[in-house]
Formats: structure tokens, sequence, C-alpha cells
């Protein structure tokens, strides 16, 4: 979450700010009857979903008209706020799904509002934890260093002169996010109606969308994602090398997230990193290995690897914060998703690999396996011999996506995820360490091959 910047969504006094009021001031707002607002709120539903259908449709970038559309579409969402800025964010994370253009343009919508009064946020610190923040820690920062929708960072000293961060939640921000959601709701049975809709499963993406919203409006779900996150790498060679800040649980509640306060550098601050002395290829490979490790083998992994979560800090440390979105592989998947990495990548046995995708309920329109094993050749076959660092995530996404279409694939979302992170892995790649071998590298061969030793085929 970067640094405040005022944004359309500050000011705009549409009839959704006034529906649910919670994100700006009532009485600056003015009063809007109930059919102007239904009208409204309808009417934007429509235009979104026009838009989003049009797009997913196949407007191709060379099409004049298709830039400007996608910063209508993009604004459209902007001046919507917090539950569209993130269903927007969303979309432009996944690759393949939309054109390129409406992505790009996805990728520029800002989740910064105005911080909240002071006196709001002492009233929230109070009601959370039993008592005001003067008196809870030695020292309080009033003044936010970061301030989103959902949330905003305070710092703060502990009586035990431990300097930590506090993340506290906007008041009624669950009440607003649920109105949102359900007008989604209908907006995706309306894209329904056409068949691209279906294609999309736009109820589903909603479902998924609400969900994932409601676990990220409890900071408690955050705090145990990160102990897990932090018991999934415990007792390997990766623990000292990958830092999440340590949770005070005392001064935890729904609404309030403390923890330490680490400074570091963003890991896409590439001169910076470089100027402090730290191995730019050790920093990535810290990040691919414990990504891998902890979907593949702890089963809690970070879901939102965008540059702002992920940092390096003085020892030259990886450090992850916000784990807000988190990906979790219960035990089974875990086995089956690390035999479909071994049957695809190291043994390309693809009727395998085509077996272990439809055991994990991806496949909903089979065809015969001999057809499945030629089309996930042709799915990997761009990448025999080529080094990480080389490959293009963003081509294998949209190949993915062509794959899903003729088999009617349901990727989970947890596999969803892992994909996203990756895109990232490949940026920070290309960044820091774009003349990594990352296929004759030797720590990341004796990693692949241990993961996959453990549970040979009983095929
Ligand atoms: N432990 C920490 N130590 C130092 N700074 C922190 C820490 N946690 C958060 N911050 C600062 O606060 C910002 C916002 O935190 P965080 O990403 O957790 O919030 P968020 O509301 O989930 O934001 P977003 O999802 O938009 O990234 C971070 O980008 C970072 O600058």
């Amino acid at each position: 979450m970067p640094e405040p910047v005022p944004t359309s969504a500050d000011t705009d006094t549409s009839a959704i700010e006034v529906a649910h009021g919670t994100l700006a001031e009532p009485s600056r707002l003015p009063h809007v009857s109930p059919v102007a607002e239904v009208r409204r709120v309808g009417a934007t539903a429509f235009q979104i979903a026009r838009g989003v259908t049009e797009f997913a449709v196949g407007y191709r970038p060379s099409q004049s008209v298709a830039p400007r559309a996608a910063r209508e579409v993009r604004d459209v969402f902007e001046r919507l706020g917090p539950t569209y800025v993130k269903l927007g964010q969303l979309i432009a994370s996944s690759p393949g799904v939309f054109t390129p253009t409406l992505s790009r343009e996805f990728e520029t919508l800002l989740d910064r509002v105005a911080p909240a009064a002071p006196e709001v946020i002492d009233a929230v610190l109070t009601a959370a934890l039993g008592a005001s923040p003067s008196t809870v820690f030695a020292d309080f920062d009033p003044a936010p260093i970061a301030s989103a929708s959902i949330a905003q960072v305070h710092t703060a000293t502990l009586h035990t002169g431990e300097r930590v961060v506090v993340k506290v939640q906007r008041p009624g921000i669950t009440t607003r996010l649920a109105a949102d959601v359900a007008i989604l709701e209908r907006v995706a049975q309306l894209v329904e109606l056409s068949p691209y809709g279906r294609m999309l499963s736009a109820s589903d993406v909603v479902d998924d969308f609400a969900t994932g919203l409601a676990a990220e409006v409890d900071f408690r779900n955050e705090a145990q994602a990160m102990d897990d996150f932090v018991a999934g790498l415990a007792g390997t060679p990766l623990a000292d090398r990958v830092r999440v800040p340590k949770v005070h649980h005392e001064f935890t509640t729904r609404e309030v997230l403390t923890m330490e306060y680490v400074d570091a550098l963003r890991i896409d601050d590439a001169r910076a990193i470089r100027a402090a002395g730290h191995d730019g290829t050790d920093i990535v490979r810290t990040l691919l290995l414990s990504f891998l490790e902890s979907a593949f083998h702890g089963g809690t992994f970070h879901g939102d690897l965008h540059a702002g979560n992920v940092l390096v800090d003085e020892k030259g440390r990886l450090v992850l914060i916000d784990f807000g979105i988190v990906g979790r592989f219960d035990p089974r998947t875990r086995r089956i998703m690390r035999r479909l990495v071994g049957d695809l990548f190291l043994r390309n046995d693809y009727e395998a690999a085509g077996r272990a995708l439809f055991t994990l309920g991806a496949v909903r329109k089979p065809g015969g396996t001999r057809e499945g094993a030629k089309d996930m050749r042709r799915f990997t076959a761009p990448l025999a011999g080529k080094d990480l660092g080389g490959m293009s995530y963003t081509a294998l996404g949209s190949q993915l996506a062509a794959l899903a279409k003729a088999y009617d694939l349901k990727l989970p979302r947890e596999l969803v995820l892992v994909g996203k992170q990756l895109l990232y892995v490949e940026k920070y790649m290309k960044l820091l360490a774009p003349q990594w071998r990352a296929l004759t590298d030797k720590e990341l061969f004796m990693f692949m091959k241990n993961m996959l030793n453990e549970d040979t085929p009983t095929r």
C-alpha cells in the first residue's frame, strides 16, 4: 500500500458512497433519493457488465477503440470504490482471461484514500483493544504511514520498547463491502446471460472474490496465516533467509493487527538493493524456493507477492508482509501438485499430468487421454530447454487459458493464485537476476529433486 494519494474515490459523491457512507463523511454528502440511487447503481452495474464482456469476447488491442474503452471501464471501477478496485486488481492479475489492454489499464487502479480522522482511529483501537492507544502503547503515531480503502497503517512503540506497526480497519468497511458484493452478484448473473460470461464463470468469480474479501477483513486470519507460513518453513534452510514480521497476538483482533516493524527495501528497488551490496540472484532464488516450499510442502503460501509486499532487509533477507490473501493446499492436493510438476517437467509424462489435473477436479469436459496428452505436450513444449528467466509466464498464461476453454477447465482458486505469484517472480527475476540460469542452478535442482523424490509415483 503506497503513500496515500487522493483519487477520484475520495471526492466521489456517487449514490454508492451515500448508500454505504462508510468511507466518506456522511455530512459532506448530498441527499440522493432511493429511486435515483437504485437507477444509478443499476446503470453502473450494467456498464461494468457490458464493458467487461465486450473486452472478454475479443476486442483486439490493435482496434483503436479498445484503449479508450478500457480507460472508461477502469474509471468506473475506481469511482465505485474499494470493492470494485479490488475486483479490478483481480482482473489485472489474471493473465489470459482479459485482453492485455484491459489488464494493463486495471494495473493502474489506485487503492488509496485519505486517512480517517485520528478520533475515528482512536475509537476503533479503544473498542478493539479495551483501552485507548495512548494507554496500550508507550507511543502511537496518529499519522498513518499508509492508507488504503480497507485499513490504514500506523507506527507505535510497545511498553517493552519494541517498535511495531498497527494496521487498523476503517469503521463500517465490512458493511460496505457486503453491500457491494450483493450488487456484484446481480452483475454476475447479468454477465452469465452471455456465453462468454458463462465461460468466465462470472458467479464463481464473484463467489471466490467475496469469500476472499470476507477473510481479508478479519485480521485474525491474516495473523494466523503469518504464523502458518512461518511454521511451514521452519526446519528448512529457508527459515533463516525469509523473514515475516512477528505478530503481537495480545494486540491483535478482528479489526487491529499489531506486528513487528521491519525497515526494508522494496524488491523492485533494484538500484538500492545493489547499492546495499545484496546479491539479486540470491534474493530471487530465495523467493522462488520459499514460494515452492510453502505452496507444495508447508501448505500455506503468500497469495499477493506484488512489490509492495516483498522486501529486502539490511542483511539481504527476504521480508514478506501483507498476508491478507493466502493460498492453502491440503496434504492430498500438495501430493498431487508435486506429482504434476514432476510429470510435466522432469518425467515429461503428459498423460499422467492430464490424470493429475483430472484428479484435482479441474477438467469438466475430459476428452481422450491421448488427445489430452498431445495438448499438454504442446503446452509444455516451448518450455523445453529454456531457463526460467527466459520463459514468458504471460505467454504461458494465455496458452493455459486456451486449454482451459477447450477442456472446460475450472482451475481451483489456489492454482490460479500460484500462477499469479509466478508472474511476480518472473518480474523480479528479470529485474534482479536477468543472467540467472535457473534450470542449471544447483540449489533449485536439488530442491526440485528432493521435493519430487519424496513421493515417487505409485502408478
Ligand atoms: N511490518 C511492517 N513493517 C514496516 N512497514 C509495514 C509493515 N507492515 C506494513 N507496512 C507498511 O504499510 C504498508 C501497507 O501494509 P499492507 O500491505 O499490509 O496493507 P494493505 O492494506 O493490505 O495494503 P495493500 O493490500 O494495498 O498492499 C506496506 O506497504 C508498508 O509500507
